[in-house]
């Protein structure tokens, strides 16, 4: 069974209360962090708790962690990197303690996800985020000021104005870290907690860059199925996974995203999937996010179920952004609306591929014993 779950940034943050969330169908697991945490610091276990105990308080469960961030010293390989990862190492165990399975993080250096506009408004009048390549061609501070100048008061994950205040410095620290330098301190990095991460019976799954190109001169190494491989390969167990983000990796044409759940999710190796839809706008990369039906966008979400059920997909599952509809201004990409009703649609796809195949299972059993007799 897919745990399916809806991402939640705590009673301070997400307009949307515990209590909506618990009304979608089908709906029961939150996606949530402690978004007030500096990158780097150990999360304690008393907040994890009250987290825990409030999720817990409105019927939902919490069992997947989106994101602990790396800190920039592990990616970069500074010296400094080795006491960042005791840190992680006692995050994990203190996660552990209440109960969580599964940590999404990126490794992606700077900034996380890139998008050039927050309300990108579509024929039918809803909103969603979009990409324009046209428009980070100036320099990251033009573009991290383009993103945050959208932000409409939240901080968006990624993008937070302290981490982010000398920018300069810290993009000058990335000079010489190049594809293969950044994958060797993920190798690091992941070498140094798996054992705390098996012991602790805690998932890491690394999510796939948005956009998965390099932009800025800065490397990205999860961005396809090569890059996957080399990652799986730095400690191969099920522990070293992967969040499959279906936009993130769809947003290049040349991935097959459903051949991709296919080859790791054989190795048991995708924990997590954030699923949703884009649509391209033309054939340079541009691209908008959609609505989460197939013939909306330009990726068949009914193949990618169907990649997800074949390889007996039982992990956990979110729709991932929507669009602002029915009159809701919602934070960027993280309304209740569109989520909710994304979320029913996968249901649907994943209810109608189980007992598809049910069927074929009994036919074949009908037949066996029509034949017997
Ligand atoms: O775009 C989003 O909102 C998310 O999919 C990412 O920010 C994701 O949470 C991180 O990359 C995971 O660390
Ligand atoms: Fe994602």
């Amino acid at each position: 069974m897919v745990k399916m779950g809806f991402r939640w940034y705590g009673s301070q943050d997400d307009p949307i209360p515990l209590k909506y969330i618990r009304q979608i169908p089908g709906c029961e697991q939150v996606v949530g962090a402690l978004f007030d945490i500096p990158v780097g610091e150990v999360w304690p276990k008393k907040r994890i708790k009250a987290l825990k105990d409030e999720v817990e308080a409105a019927g939902l469960k919490l069992e997947v962690i989106e994101s602990v961030n790396i800190h920039d010293d592990i990616k970069i390989g500074l010296p400094t990197r080795d006491q960042y990862i005791e840190n992680y190492k006692q995050t994990i165990r203190n996660l552990a303690a209440y109960g969580i399975k599964v940590i999404c993080y990126n490794f992606m250096p700077v900034f996380d996800w890139v998008r050039t506009d927050m309300r990108f408004e579509l024929p039918d009048g809803s909103t969603d985020l979009a990409y324009r390549h046209e428009m980070v061609q100036g320099t990251l501070q033009e573009t991290l000021d383009m993103v945050t100048s959208q932000s409409e008061g939240f901080t968006l994950p990624g993008w937070e104005p302290e981490r982010l205040s000398d920018l300069k410095s810290l993009f000058d620290a990335y000079a010489d870290v190049d594809e293969d330098k950044l994958a060797a301190n993920m190798a690091y990095f992941l070498q140094a907690i798996m054992p705390t991460c098996e012991e602790m019976d805690i998932k890491m799954a690394v999510h796939t860059d948005d956009p998965p190109r390099p932009l800025f001169g800065l490397p990205r190494i999860v961005k396809n199925a090569a890059d996957l491989r080399r990652i799986a390969a730095m400690w191969d167990s099920p522990y070293n996974g992967f969040t499959i983000c279906t936009g993130s990796l769809g947003e290049n044409p040349a991935n097959d995203v459903p051949a991709i759940i296919r080859e790791f999710g054989a190795q048991d190796k995708i924990p997590f999937v954030h699923a949703r839809n884009i649509k391209f706008m033309g054939d340079n990369g541009d691209f908008h996010e959609s609505a989460h039906l197939s013939s909306e966008g330009s990726l068949d979400m009914y193949e990618i179920m169907k990649a997800l059920h074949d390889v007996n997909f039982d992990g956990y599952m979110r729709p991932d952004h929507g669009r602002d509809i029915w009159g809701e201004v919602g934070r960027p990409g993280y309304g209740l609306y569109d989520r909710a009703l994304g979320l029913s649609y996968l249901n649907g796809l994943l209810e109608a591929l189980a007992k598809g195949s049910a069927d074929t299972t009994e036919t074949v059993v009908m037949t066996e014993e029509l034949e017997m007799v």
